[in-house]
């Protein structure tokens, strides 16, 4: 059997005359303009990144290697008497665009658990910083720290830096830090909210499985672990935690700096961290309910009272999408099956059926449906991981399958330093004609 190397190897030598037959004989062709307001406002919309891991469209979302979310979930190997599929075989879809079979899929879980051991240093900077840190902050801390630990930067420092096969050097520390990142988590967790109980892996199970196993919650918590990283893996691109990762890369800063950097992005209350603003904005109107469920006018009213103060309903609106997130929608249906009469999974879909409309008539958000973060925290909640303030790291593991698979391609396909060009309001003003 090939190994995931092997394959990825081949893929690579069969992809790379394709990007150079475009940049040699088709590099003048226009793919994208830019206005004033995309310059000024995020460059949304602009077409200037290439990746072929994922690709968000507007309407369907995101597809992964050209597979929808329900695709995925059914055609990937499971482990035995599982629903939800290996993030291992997953990792090896992001990579090598192919549906591993069940062998190639258990290949990866071995890969990962030869190398998925901490080193002492980092659970020793873990226990030194102070336990109020976000677990955000130590999650990027402890990838930092890591990046002695990095092949490509070792091999560079020594003057093996070879534009051909460097990509090999980014795999091999994009696989020692996938391997290591649940574990990184699930200790950050046990140290931090549950009285310092670090639990000792158990490598019989997968990565999913062991995950649930050293965070201390009993399956099914395993499936969900397995859902919610793949769900929160990858969104093509241009979101801030890809794009930073890639930016990083592009210095040929190792995956352990441009990781670090990326999770950092994640962190954002408009990005990733969106997901514990949800529950905690809800947690904050239950409080002034006195703890009693909404009624749908009391939900209209504090939707209206947040939009009033001038803050974001989080989980709602998207820069890309246009209609309810497919990664949503996965995880309503999990709930609808597993956890129908869930309060809180209740309260969640009474906010699907007040907030679009609100945000329609307030008239400001391109996209009033919810985004994946609007239901993340339902599901964690109900399985007892009430502490939301952790929610972001959850979505940094999967958030890593996807970047470390797009800079490892990055280095396969030799892509450049990024250094888009700015310009001064003066210029603006004069290309617009009123200088
Ligand atoms: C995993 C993820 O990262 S998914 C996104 C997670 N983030 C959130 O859920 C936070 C809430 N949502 C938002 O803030 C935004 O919708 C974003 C950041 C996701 C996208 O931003 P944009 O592409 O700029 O959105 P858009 O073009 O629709 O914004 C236009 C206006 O609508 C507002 N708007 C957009 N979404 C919302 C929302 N959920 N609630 C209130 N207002 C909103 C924007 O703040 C902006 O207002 P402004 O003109 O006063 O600055
Ligand atoms: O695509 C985006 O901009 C944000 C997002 O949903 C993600 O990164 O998962």
């Amino acid at each position: 059997m090939s190994t995931l190397k092997d394959v990825l190897a081949k893929k690579i030598d069969e992809h790379r005359p394709r990007t150079v037959k475009l940049l040699k004989e088709h590099g003048d062709v226009k793919i994208s303009d830019v206005t004033i307001s995309q310059a000024i406002g995020g460059m949304r919309g602009v077409k200037s990144l290439v990746t072929d891991i994922s690709y968000l469209d507007p309407y369907e979302g995101i597809r992964f290697r050209g597979y929808t979310i329900p695709e995925v979930m059914e055609k990937l190997p499971k482990p035995e008497g599982k629903d939800y599929p290996y993030v291992e075989g997953f990792f090896y879809l992001l990579l090598t665009g192919d549906i591993p079979t069940k062998e190639q899929a258990e290949e990866v879980v071995e890969e990962f658990r030869k190398r998925s051991q901490i080193p002492q240093y980092v659970i020793d900077i873990l226990r030194t910083m102070p336990r109020d840190s976000h677990p955000m902050t130590m999650f990027s801390s402890a990838i930092l720290a890591m990046q002695r630990e990095s092949v490509f930067a070792r091999n560079y420092k020594e003057g093996k830096f070879n534009k051909f096969t460097c990509w090999e050097d980014m795999y091999e520390d994009a696989m020692n830090l996938m391997a290591k990142l649940p574990h990184i988590g699930a200790y950050i967790y046990r140290m931090k909210y549950k009285g310092d109980t670090p639990i000792e892996p158990d490598f019989s199970l997968d990565l999913g499985g062991n995950f649930a196993h050293m965070m201390g919650i009993e399956p099914p918590y395993d499936e969900v672990a397995r859902m919610y990283f793949i769900l929160h893996s990858d969104h093509e691109s241009g979101n801030v935690s890809a794009h930073t990762t890639h930016l990083v890369a592009s210095a040929l800063s190792d995956a352990y700096y441009s990781l670090s950097a990326g999770i950092d992005g994640l962190a954002g209350p408009l990005h990733g961290l969106a997901n514990q603003e949800v529950l905690g904005w809800i947690q904050n109107f239950m409080d002034q309910l006195g703890g009693e469920v909404p009624t749908k006018e009391q939900l209209q009213k504090a939707v209206w009272d947040t939009l009033n103060s001038g803050q974001v309903i989080p989980g709602y609106g998207h820069a890309v999408l246009r209609k309810t997130d497919p990664r949503y929608t996965s995880q309503r249906e999990y709930c609808q099956k597993h956890l129908p009469d869930y309060p809180l999974f209740k309260l969640v879909s009474m906010l699907y059926d007040v907030v679009p409309d609100i945000l329609r008539e307030q008239g400001k958000a391109k996209n009033p449906w919810p985004n994946v973060d609007a239901h993340s925290g339902v599901i964690q909640w109900y399985y007892g991981l009430v502490e939301y303030d952790f929610y972001t790291v959850l979505f940094g593991i999967g958030r890593a399958l996807g970047v470390l698979a797009n800079i490892t391609w990055d280095r396969a396909l030799g892509y450049p330093i990024e250094r888009p060009k700015s310009v001064t309001t003066d210029m603006l003003e004069e290309a617009a004609g009123i200088k």
